[in-house]
């Protein structure tokens, strides 16, 4: 028996952040990590992806490089280079990690999968490995894994998950993917412009459903541009063996049939909470296996406190970060909640989908509903000089704006970052409406 201060389950992205918090305050802690530290984030996602990113923006400049007088010749993807470049941020990445945390008195790191057993002397008991730890205080921080949605033939048929697509050592000749989420869109333009053909099977009404409508279609129409075939709104019948040897292919239901060589499905995400023991301490997770917590992030058992997207106040690195940031005050006696911050999140197509605060539904609401005065400004990037002269005009951006306050109440953002600096220099956001000087601003009705 091991016995600590806090046990720490899940070194993601605000585990070993807190760990480190703590162990600085004087306490023993234990952080256990089934595979690698850093978690989804650091090992099989944000990093390797936005570092894959770049070498597919790379492709797709070099590929209009004659547009803008630059003479590159045949544009060639060395697939196992940009793979080779990706793996060696994660690694360099995950090693500074490994290399902090290990250095840190008090704190021992655990490689094993981590499970409660029950409770001792008041106190809770945790499985890892080959060894039984016993703390007064546990912090889950286990993430989420990809989701397998029950469409027949599915499991029968090889496909992937985000994982598996970024250990492939060969470019895809023609990816098909289920779904139309984060991990979709940032694969498939990825993909797209290493050089693989790309499909995207959507069986709701559009891309990034949680968007504004008009922001939706900006998305689409952007892959759609760069030749990724989009299918919204249909529904899958059944995967099915493709044409050519080791291909998948998905049939609709109206029957028409896309095949590929590579299937990738990106329907969605399942908390990593169904092998945690919740039972032996007598914790519950809701039916989709998220963890409930208060604001405090603390769950319905006194001394378990849920981090991450397992508490499903987020679904991001910087929210589960934020959750650190929130534990770690509260522990030393502060009084934070992690409801006082705002919704923002970023999709990293090229050009990058940036949000924050209301959309345009909620502001209607807001106005029919309580009588607000709210206004709205569109600004579409086609309009916009910085953006003409980097010949990068796909992209859109949208302000609400309270009129009696002045306060921006949210804001979508479809745009490069030259052209980002240029309007919100013109918005003058401290200052109140009549100080706004965007073009294309109206009263919502
Ligand atoms: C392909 C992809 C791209 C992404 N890109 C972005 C992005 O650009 N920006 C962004 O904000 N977010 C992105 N995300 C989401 C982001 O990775 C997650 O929101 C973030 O990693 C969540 O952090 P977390 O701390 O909750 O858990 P995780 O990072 O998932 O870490 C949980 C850790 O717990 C470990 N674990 C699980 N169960 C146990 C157990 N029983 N015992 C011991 N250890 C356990 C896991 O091995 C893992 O290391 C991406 C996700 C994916 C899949
Ligand atoms: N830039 C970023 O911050 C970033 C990037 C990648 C991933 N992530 C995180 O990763 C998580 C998961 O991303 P995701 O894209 O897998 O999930 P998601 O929930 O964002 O999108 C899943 C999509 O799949 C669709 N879908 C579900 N079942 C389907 C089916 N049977 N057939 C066809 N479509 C189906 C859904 O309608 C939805 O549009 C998110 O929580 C996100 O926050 C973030």
């Amino acid at each position: 028996m091991m016995n600590f201060d806090t046990i720490v389950v899940g070194a993601g992205q605000a585990g070993p952040f807190l760990a480190a918090k703590l162990v600085n305050r004087g306490r023993k802690v234990a952080l256990v990590e089934a595979r690698d530290l850093g978690g989804t984030c650091v090992n099989r996602g944000c990093t390797p992806t936005k570092t894959l990113r770049k070498s597919a923006r790379v492709a797709y400049l070099a590929r209009r490089a004659a547009e803008f007088g630059v003479q590159v010749g045949p544009v060639k993807v060395d697939f196992a280079v940009a793979m080779q470049r990706m793996q060696d941020r994660v690694d360099q990445a995950r090693s500074g990690l490994e290399s902090w945390l290990g250095g840190l008195e008090g704190l021992r790191i655990i490689k094993a999968h981590g499970r409660l057993t029950g409770r001792d002397g008041g106190e809770f008991l945790v499985q890892a490995g080959e060894h039984i730890l016993r703390a007064p205080q546990i912090i889950l921080n286990t993430g989420t894994r990809s989701s397998v949605p029950t469409i027949p033939g599915l499991a029968e048929n090889p496909y992937l998950d985000s994982e598996g697509l970024l250990a492939l050592r060969e470019l895809p000749r023609k990816l098909v993917i289920i779904g139309g989420g984060y991990i979709s869109l940032e694969m498939a333009q990825i993909f797209r412009r290493l050089g693989s053909k790309v499909a995207i099977i959507e069986t709701g009404p559009r891309l990034t459903g949680r968007e504004d409508a008009d922001v939706s279609a900006a998305v689409t129409e952007m892959l759609q541009a760069e030749g990724i075939d989009v299918y919204i709104g249909v529904s899958i019948a059944a995967v099915k063996p493709g044409e050519t040897e080791g291909g998948t292919c998905v049939q609709l239901a109206d029957g028409r049939i896309i095949g590929g060589s590579h299937l990738l499905v990106a329907a969605g995400r399942v908390p990593n909470t169904d092998d945690l023991g919740l039972d032996s301490v007598g914790l519950r997770a809701n039916m989709r296996g998220y963890i409930a917590t208060n604001d405090r992030l603390e769950t319905d058992v006194p001394g378990i406190w849920a981090l991450g997207d397992i508490n499903q106040r987020g679904a991001f690195t910087h929210t589960s970060y934020h959750d650190h940031d929130v534990l770690a005050e509260n522990l030393a006696g502060g009084q934070r909640s992690a409801d006082a911050r705002n919704s923002i999140y970023a999709m990293f197509t090229d050009p990058p989908l940036a949000h924050v605060g209301l959309y345009e539904a909620d502001a209607k609401r807001l106005v029919e509903k309580e009588g607000r005065r709210i206004s709205q400004a569109v600004h579409a990037m086609k309009d916009v000089s910085r953006a003409k002269e980097e010949s990068e005009t796909v992209g859109v951006i949208k302000l609400l704006i309270d009129e009696d306050s002045g306060l921006f109440l949210g804001a979508t953002m479809l745009l490069i970052r030259q052209a980002l600096f240029v309007n919100l220099a013109r918005a003058e956001v401290s200052k109140p409406l009549d100080g706004l000087k965007l073009n294309g601003i109206g009263t919502l009705q």
